[in-house]
């Protein structure tokens, strides 16, 4: 029988062991382009390591997924951060589970606000990017290089990922 894991809302606190959140939110840092532009400065960095490894931008244009959502696995980068951040103002589904020697916990769900990204830790157990409406479209920061730099993990039971409302 497969454990039922209901959502919460996505907040810096909650999610700070598992990386950042990315949001435009309360005051800018910088009044810029005239007064005409706020920039919220250096949210979070990218952390990749490798001789000859870089940290690289691509687009994902990925499939939304409903809930309940059916998680069957998690994965890790050990090499390097992976940032997503959204092209549209829908929430997006984010999981991640805490270590536990080298294995992943119990897995976390929140649902983002609209306009809300993330940055997932180097290494940090996490559901694939899940998009909860179409287009799924996400400008992506992650480690571009040479090296092995995803560790999959297939739970034996799949959780059922589903709303809290
Ligand atoms: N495979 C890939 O580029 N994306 C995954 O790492 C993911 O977390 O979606
Ligand atoms: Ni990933």
């Amino acid at each position: 029988m497969s454990e039922t894991i209901f959502t919460q809302p996505l907040t810096a606190d909650l999610f700070a062991p598992f990386g950042d959140v990315l949001e435009a939110a309360g005051t800018p840092d910088k009044i810029i382009n005239q007064g005409k532009c706020g920039r919220y400065h250096d949210l979070a960095a990218p952390d990749i390591v490798g001789d000859g490894a870089r940290a690289g931008i691509s687009l994902f244009h990925s499939e939304k997924r409903t809930l309940p959502y059916k998680l069957e696995l998690v994965e890790r980068h050990p090499l390097g951060s992976q940032a997503f951040i959204p092209m549209t103002q829908a929430p997006f589904l984010v999981i991640v589970c805490p270590d536990e020697n080298g294995r992943p916990g119990r897995p976390l769900a929140f649902t983002t606000a609209p306009g809300q990204g993330i940055n997932l830790h180097r290494g940090t157990w996490h559901g694939v990017l899940t998009p909860l409406a179409d287009p799924g479209l996400f400008a992506v920061v992650d480690r571009i290089g040479d090296g092995d730099n995803l560790e999959e993990f297939w739970f034996d039971e799949p959780f059922l990922v589903a709303g809290s409302t």
